[in-house]
């Protein structure tokens, strides 16, 4: 969760290709006329995003219910929106970081429909997860894969190693990590091998580094 341009896919990418887990894309189960909305510049309203929730929540519930493991991207940026996602199984993880940076990202970013000008609307609705929920939050100011071994260290996953590839997935967990049933439910916690992060094991493609402001002046003036 974050706000757009946090870096949700890149680091969502990267943990599903390391974890062996389904991946899930949130932008894209927004129905057309939000797609169109956005791209016009125009927030979305509550009652706009509650039909998207839902749809997310469906892919969270059919992964549960069938036992796979899985991570999806979703802004999820208020409370009330992570109360249609949370679950039993359901932890959150925040991209949180410096707005300036997120904006120069989104800047960079093509290809997408989200204009960089709903940065300043998505900050101003952010409702950071208070410490109740199940959530982490992990700072964006270092590559992807870094932020992605942090998560799997916070939450004491288990790459993907040719089993199951479910972990934990509890803030907080002991980094021994927990076994779960087949059937999604929590079984007996068990001995877990050290997370790794090979490099070989990064799905997602790999991130340029950011431009320094005159690299990004030479592109803005670039044809
Ligand atoms: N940690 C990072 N360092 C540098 N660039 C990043 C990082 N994370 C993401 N990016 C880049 O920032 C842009 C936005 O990332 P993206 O994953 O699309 O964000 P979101 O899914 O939250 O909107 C992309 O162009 C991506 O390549
Ligand atoms: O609730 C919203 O206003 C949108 O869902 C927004 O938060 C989300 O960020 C877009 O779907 C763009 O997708 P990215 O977050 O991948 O840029």
């Amino acid at each position: 969760m974050g706000v757009s341009g946090s870096g949700k896919s890149t680091v969502a990418g990267i943990l599903a290709g390391q974890l062996g887990w389904d991946l899930g894309e949130g932008d894209d189960m927004h129905p057309e006329e939000n797609v169109a909305k956005m791209a016009a510049g125009e927030p979305l309203t509550d009652d706009d995003r509650w039909p998207w929730l839902e749809t997310v929540c469906c892919w969270i519930t059919e992964h549960n219910l069938a036992g796979i493991p899985g991570i999806i991207t979703c802004s999820a940026l208020k409370r009330s929106y992570r109360d249609v996602l949370r679950g039993q199984h359901v932890v959150f993880v925040l991209l949180a970081g410096d707005a300036n940076r997120i904006g120069r990202r989104m800047a960079m970013r093509t290809g997408h429909y989200m204009p960089t000008s709903l940065l300043d609307s998505q900050l101003s609705i952010l409702e950071p997860p208070g410490q109740d929920e199940r959530a982490v939050v992990v700072d964006i100011d270092r590559p992807p894969a870094a932020i992605a071994a942090e998560v799997v260290t916070r939450l004491a996953l288990r790459p993907d190693v040719g089993s199951s590839g479910l972990g934990a997935a509890e803030p907080g967990a002991d980094s021994a990590g927990a076994r779960a049933a087949p059937d999604g439910r929590r079984a007996d916690p068990g001995p877990q091998p050290p997370p790794t992060t090979e490099p070989d094991r990064v799905a997602a493609q790999p991130v340029s580094p950011e431009p320094t402001p005159s690299q990004q002046q030479q592109q803005q003036e670039m044809p």
